[in-house]
């Protein structure tokens, strides 16, 4: 499992906070009492003078803690209506509608303030969100959502599945400005549309974490800090101690995506970095750094031989390569059986060839985009862009995860959130939507030369995968607007400094 913070999905919180509860520690009330008085503290601490609020309650528990926050703010002297759909079957939050010091009027379009306040509180569904939202209810909200307020969402904007990150059914979802959920995130605070639609997320500590599940199946990742004593050369070695990465080269005329890929692998600490074109694209390769080795590699017989060296640690097959070459070298590269990126062109080679997909093996990690995704996954990218009716939907994390499953290997599936996940189901997401300026050619070359990079020196996939990730992100925020995808491993040595490696 890489470094970082557990996810929960809404099954596993929701079976924490019965284990706690269960444990005869807390009880249901008082864990909702909690998480209201956590919204009802962030709210005053965003907005320090009182204003106007209009709080919106559903059914269910998440509505249970929109009547917390309605008498907490109350309380602290701040003007507060609240509007409720009927009760359903939840006692806690029937407790609390009972003790609810401010007039609970239902939800609908006679009770509809005609001024409206300034911020509004939604607290209609969270983790028990079935289905998409009626379309009486969508309609208020979107006439919400043109009043320019600021809205705080309990747990998840209502109508986003906190499982998946998209909205369920075909109706839009109210955006908030800050969005405070409970113990943990859930994998749709990050992604998809999730990410947009929370706004800033807050977790508030409710006091049950020592029940979740362990090991933790999912993290996010977002420190690269804690990368630091891995990255580490404390100690030195000889440089074939800190791997020899062979990154397969163009044929003539073919661009220098591959050579992106070896700078980088150069740049996170792999001992040597052979480049490998084929003979006719060699002088097109000798631009610098120096650093790099050449070797040609015309045909599968040639990288079969290069290969047989013992002390080559890592192979990055597909940027810049060719689809036909990388179709060429493929089944070499696999049957080496040692640590394997396919990237790019050998990701759409091996799309073509189903006969090689048995030889992919625990120690690749494949980095589709989202077309490249759909190439080799056809199915599981149909229902991925299905439409969401009912939540759980199926999200970006469970096709990542049924893609590993099925060819045996880590797959990191890019995106502004990027999912990465390994055969045993651990799984990361790291989410990057402030860093648009990654959208650019060659940046994708780079993540390969990281990741190959890093599992010459030793890492395993999926934290190599991980790790890279994180270094391509931090590279990126150093090199700042405007960069361009050769900035990227020059950025990494202050990056690294600034880590500590
Ligand atoms: N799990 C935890 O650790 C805690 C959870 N709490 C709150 O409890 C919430 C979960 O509560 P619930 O499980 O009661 O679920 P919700 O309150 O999210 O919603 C469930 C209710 O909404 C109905 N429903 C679902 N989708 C609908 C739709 N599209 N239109 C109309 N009705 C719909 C369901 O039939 C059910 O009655 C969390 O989001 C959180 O806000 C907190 O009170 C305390 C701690
Ligand atoms: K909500």
């Amino acid at each position: 499992m890489a470094d970082g913070v557990q996810i929960l999905t809404s099954a596993q919180i929701r079976a924490t906070e019965s284990a706690a509860m269960g444990s005869g520690g807390t009880t249901g009330a008082q864990l909702m009492e909690r998480a209201g008085a956590a919204v009802a503290g962030q709210i005053r601490l965003r907005w320090p003078q009182p204003r106007r609020v209009l709080v919106l309650c559903g059914p269910g528990n998440n509505g249970g803690d929109g009547i917390v926050i309605a008498r907490r703010l109350h309380e602290a002297g701040w003007p507060v209506e609240v509007l409720a759909l009927p009760e359903g079957p939840a006692p806690d939050a029937a407790l609390m509608r009972r003790r609810c010091p401010v007039p609970v009027r239902p939800l609908g379009e006679a009770a509809w303030p005609a001024a409206p306040a300034p911020l509004i509180v939604d607290a209609l569904f969270g983790t028990g969100l079935a289905r998409g939202l009626g379309p009486d209810l969508a309609a208020l909200l979107a006439r919400a959502g043109e009043t320019a307020a600021e809205v705080v969402a309990v747990d998840g904007p209502s109508g986003l599945c906190l499982d998946s990150g998209r909205v369920l059914g075909s109706v839009p979802v109210l955006p908030a400005t800050l969005t405070v959920t409970f113990d943990s995130l859930r994998p749709g605070h990050l992604l998809d549309a999730g990410a947009a639609l929370c706004g800033r997320v807050l977790v508030a500590d409710i006091g049950i974490s020592s029940f979740r599940p362990q090991p933790a199946q999912l993290v996010r990742i977002e420190d690269a800090s804690l990368l630091a004593p891995r990255l580490s050369k404390a100690g030195g070695g000889h440089k074939y101690a800190h791997g020899h990465l062979v990154v397969i080269a163009s044929g003539a005329g073919q661009g220098g995506a591959a050579r992106l890929a070896a700078r980088a692998g150069l740049r996170v600490g792999a001992g040597l970095v052979t480049l490998g074109p084929s003979r006719d694209a060699m002088a097109e390769h000798a631009a610098p750094p120096d650093a790099l080795m050449r070797r040609a590699l015309d045909s599968a017989e040639d990288l079969a031989t290069l290969l047989s060296d013992d002390r080559i640690a890592a192979l990055c097959l597909g940027p810049g390569c060719g689809v036909s070459r990388a179709g060429a070298l493929l089944r070499v590269a696999l049957e080496w059986r040692r640590p394997l990126v396919l990237d790019a062109d050998a990701l759409t080679a091996l799309s073509q060839r189903p006969e090689l997909r048995s030889l992919v093996h625990p120690g690749c990690v494949l980095t589709p985009h989202g077309g490249e995704f759909a190439r080799l996954w056809p199915d599981i990218a149909a229902r991925l862009a299905a439409p969401a009716e009912r939540g759980p939907a199926f999200s970006r994390l469970d096709a990542a995860r049924a893609a590993a499953v099925d060819l045996g290997c880590s797959v990191l599936l890019k995106g502004p959130d990027t999912v990465i996940a390994a055969p045993d189901g651990a799984a990361a997401i790291h989410a990057a939507q402030d860093l648009g300026w990654l959208a650019t050619a060659g940046a994708g070359d780079v993540l390969a030369g990281l990741i190959s990079g890093l599992m010459a020196r030793g890492l395993e996939p999926f934290k190599a995968a991980s790790a890279g990730v994180l270094l391509h992100a931090a590279a990126a925020r150093r090199a700042g607007p405007g960069l361009i995808a050769d900035d990227l491993p020059e950025a990494l040595p202050a990056v690294l400094a600034g880590l500590g490696a």
